[in-house]
C-alpha cells in the first residue's frame, strides 16, 4: 500500500521512535531566577502548570486550569501538559486534562503526540488511556475535519412527506436553530478557556411559533441520533429530536435578546471556528442550504419562480410545462462545489510546497487549492491547479480527507500530491508567493515558533490537518 493511502489509519498507529528522540531526556524546568513583572508572572504560572502535569500534582493542576489559560499551551520544545503527563505516566493528570478538552492530536517539535510519547516511554497505563480516548472519540479511526461532524440523520425519505414534516415541526422535543442574514444565533457555553466554547442556540416550537406567520425560510436538518437510535429508524422516528433551521432575517434581532438573553448573531470567523465540533457540522449543513435557498429563487432552466419543497432540500419550478418538472434535474437540488486542496511534496520527499494568496493575512502560508472544473478527475484538478499556481508538475496524487466549507458550499477534497519537478513560477494572477519548505520549518510554522513569524491556518482548516499528517509521517527523517 502506498505510504499515504494508509495515512488515516496510520495516525493511530504508533511509530518506531527515532534514536534522536530516545536520547532526548525531558527535564521539567522550574523558574530558577528572581523574576518580576507581568511576563515573568505568566512564565512562572506556566512553569508551575507544566511542573504539576509532569509530577502528577493533580489538585493544583485543576486549580490552575480554572484560571483563564490555554490548557494546550506549549513549552519551548513544543510539549503540552498532556505530553508531559504522558511522558511520566501521570494518569490522573491525563484524565483531568482530557476532561478539560485538551487536544490529544497535537504534536511536539519531533512530531510526536501524547500517545506516541506514552508508548515510547513505556507508560502502558497512560498509553492505554490515551488510545481508549481516541477510539471513543473516533471509533472508525478516521480523521473528522471541522464542519464535517454532523450527528443528524437527515431522513431524506421522510422529508418528502409534508404531513410528517408538519407533525415534526410542532413536536415538543423539536428544536430550532436560528439564522439572520446567514448569521447563526450562538451563545457562549462552558468556560472561556475551552477551545470550542460556543454552541448554537436551540429554541422550542412555542418560542418561535409567532415568527412562522410571515412564512420564513424553514429547513429540516434531520433528527439527532445517538447510540440507542442510530440503527433503528422506527425508534429514531419516535424518540429522536428533530432539528430545523429558521431564517429570521426580516425580524428585529433585538427580539431575540429578550427571548434568549446572552446570545448573539455572528459572522465572526473567530467565533464560528470555536463552535462545538458537532454544532459546527450542523451549522455547515444549515448555512449552505439557507444560502442556496436564498440565492437560487428562480428556475435555472426557464426563469420562473420556484417553490421550496422537501424540507428545504429542493426547489420545484412553478411553470408546469418546464423541463425540470419532467424527470429528475440537478438544478432543483442544493449545490456543492468540489475543490481540491493539496500538500505538494518535493521529488526527494523532504520539502513541501506552500503558498500565499494575495488576500491571506500577513505571514500565513497554506496548501495550494482550487475549484474542480467540469469533466475533471480530482487528480487532474490537483495537477492543473498546482501548475497554474506554482509552475510545479505533479505526478501521483493520493486522497487524504474531505471538509465541507460552508462559505457558501465548497467541499474541500484534501490530497497529498507528489511533485515531479521543482522549479517554481508563481502564478501571479492568484498567488503572491509560493515556496518549498523543509519539514523542520513546517514544524515551526505548525507550532507558531517560526523565526520570521510564518504560520499555517488553524487546526479547523483541512490544510492544517494535511500538513500535520505529513509532519507526523516523516518524523523519523
Ligand atoms: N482551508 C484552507 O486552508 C484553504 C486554503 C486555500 C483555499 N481554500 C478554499 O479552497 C477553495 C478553492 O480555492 P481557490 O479559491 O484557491 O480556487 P481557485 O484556485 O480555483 O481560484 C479561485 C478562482 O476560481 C474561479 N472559480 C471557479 N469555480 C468557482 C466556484 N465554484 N466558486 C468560486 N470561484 C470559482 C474564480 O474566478 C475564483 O476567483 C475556496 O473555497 C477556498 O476558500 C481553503
Ligand atoms: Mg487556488
Ligand atoms: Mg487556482
Ligand atoms: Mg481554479
Ligand atoms: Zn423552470
Amino acid at each position: 500500500m502506498h505510504m499515504f493511502t494508509c495515512l488515516r489509519v496510520w495516525q493511530f498507529i504508533v511509530r518506531k521512535p527515532s534514536t534522536v528522540n530516545r536520547h532526548c531526556r525531558f527535564v521539567v524546568r522550574m523558574s530558577s531566577t528572581d523574576r518580576t513583572g507581568p511576563s515573568d508572572t505568566k512564565k512562572s504560572f506556566e512553569d508551575k502548570y507544566f511542573d504539576c502535569a509532569a509530577n502528577g500534582n493533580v489538585e493544583e493542576l485543576k486549580f490552575l486550569l480554572q484560571a483563564t489559560f490555554n490548557s494546550d499551551h506549549r513549552n519551548d520544545k513544543g510539549w503540552t501538559a498532556l505530553m508531559l503527563a504522558a511522558r511520566n505516566g501521570q494518569v490522573h493528570v491525563i484524565e483531568a486534562l482530557l476532561q478539560k478538552g485538551c487536544d490529544i492530536n497535537l504534536v511536539n517539535k519531533t512530531g510526536q503526540t501524547a500517545e506516541d510519547i506514552a508508548v515510547f516511554w513505556d507508560q502502558k497505563k497512560a498509553a492505554n488511556m490515551l488510545t481508549d480516548f481516541i477510539k471513543k472519540e473516533n471509533p472508525d479511526k478516521q480523521l473528522r475535519n471541522y464542519f464535517s461532524l454532523n450527528n443528524l440523520d437527515r431522513m431524506a425519505e421522510n422529508r418528502k412527506d409534508k404531513d410528517w414534516l408538519q407533525s415534526r415541526l410542532k413536536k415538543e422535543t423539536t428544536r430550532f436553530i436560528i439564522f439572520s442574514d446567514l448569521k447563526p444565533l450562538v451563545r457562549l457555553s462552558g468556560d472561556a478557556t475551552q477551545r470550542y466554547k460556543y454552541t448554537l442556540v436551540r429554541l422550542a416550537y412555542s418560542d418561535i411559533e409567532f415568527l412562522l406567520k410571515t412564512n420564513p425560510l424553514l429547513v429540516f436538518l434531520g433528527v439527532e441520533s445517538d447510540e440507542s437510535t442510530k440503527d433503528n429508524s422506527t425508534v429514531l422516528d419516535e424518540a429522536g429530536q428533530a432539528l430545523f433551521a429558521l431564517d429570521v432575517t426580516d425580524t428585529d434581532e433585538s427580539k431575540f435578546k429578550t427571548l434568549v438573553g446572552e446570545a448573539e448573531f455572528t459572522t465572526s470567523y473567530h467565533v464560528l471556528m470555536q463552535l462545538e465540533p458537532s454544532d459546527a457540522g450542523i451549522f455547515a449543513e444549515a448555512r449552505s442550504l439557507l444560502d442556496w435557498l436564498d440565492r437560487y429563487k428562480f428556475c435555472a432552466t426557464c426563469g420562473s419562480a420556484t417553490t421550496v419543497a422537501e424540507g428545504g432540500y429542493k426547489r420545484i419550478c412553478d411553470n408546469k410545462s418546464c423541463r425540470t418538472n419532467k424527470g429528475i434535474h440537478n438544478t432543483c437540488y442544493p449545490r456543492t462545489d468540489p475543490s481540491v486542496i493539496m500538500l505538494v511534496v518535493s521529488p526527494d520527499g523532504k520539502r513541501c510546497l506552500l503558498g500565499r494568496k494575495k488576500q491571506f493575512p500577513a505571514k500565513m502560508y497554506s496548501c495550494l487549492a482550487g475549484f474542480m472544473e467540469p469533466g475533471e478527475a480530482l487528480e487532474d484538478t490537483c495537477r492543473r491547479e498546482v501548475y497554474e499556481e506554482s509552475g510545479v508538475r505533479v505526478g501521483r496524487v493520493d486522497y487524504h480527507s474531505s471538509q465541507p466549507w460552508p462559505f457558501p458550499c465548497s467541499l474541500m477534497l484534501g490530497c497529498l500530491a507528489h511533485a515531479t519537478s521543482e522549479n517554481i513560477k508563481v502564478g501571479e494572477d492568484e498567488m503572491e508567493d509560493v515556496q518549498w519548505f523543509r519539514r523542520s520549518e513546517l514544524v515551526q510554522m505548525l507550532t507558531k515558533q517560526h523565526p520570521q513569524g510564518l504560520y499555517i491556518p488553524p487546526e479547523q482548516a483541512i490544510a492544517h490537518q494535511i500538513i500535520k499528517a505529513w509532519v507526523r509521517m516523516t518524523a523519523n527523517l
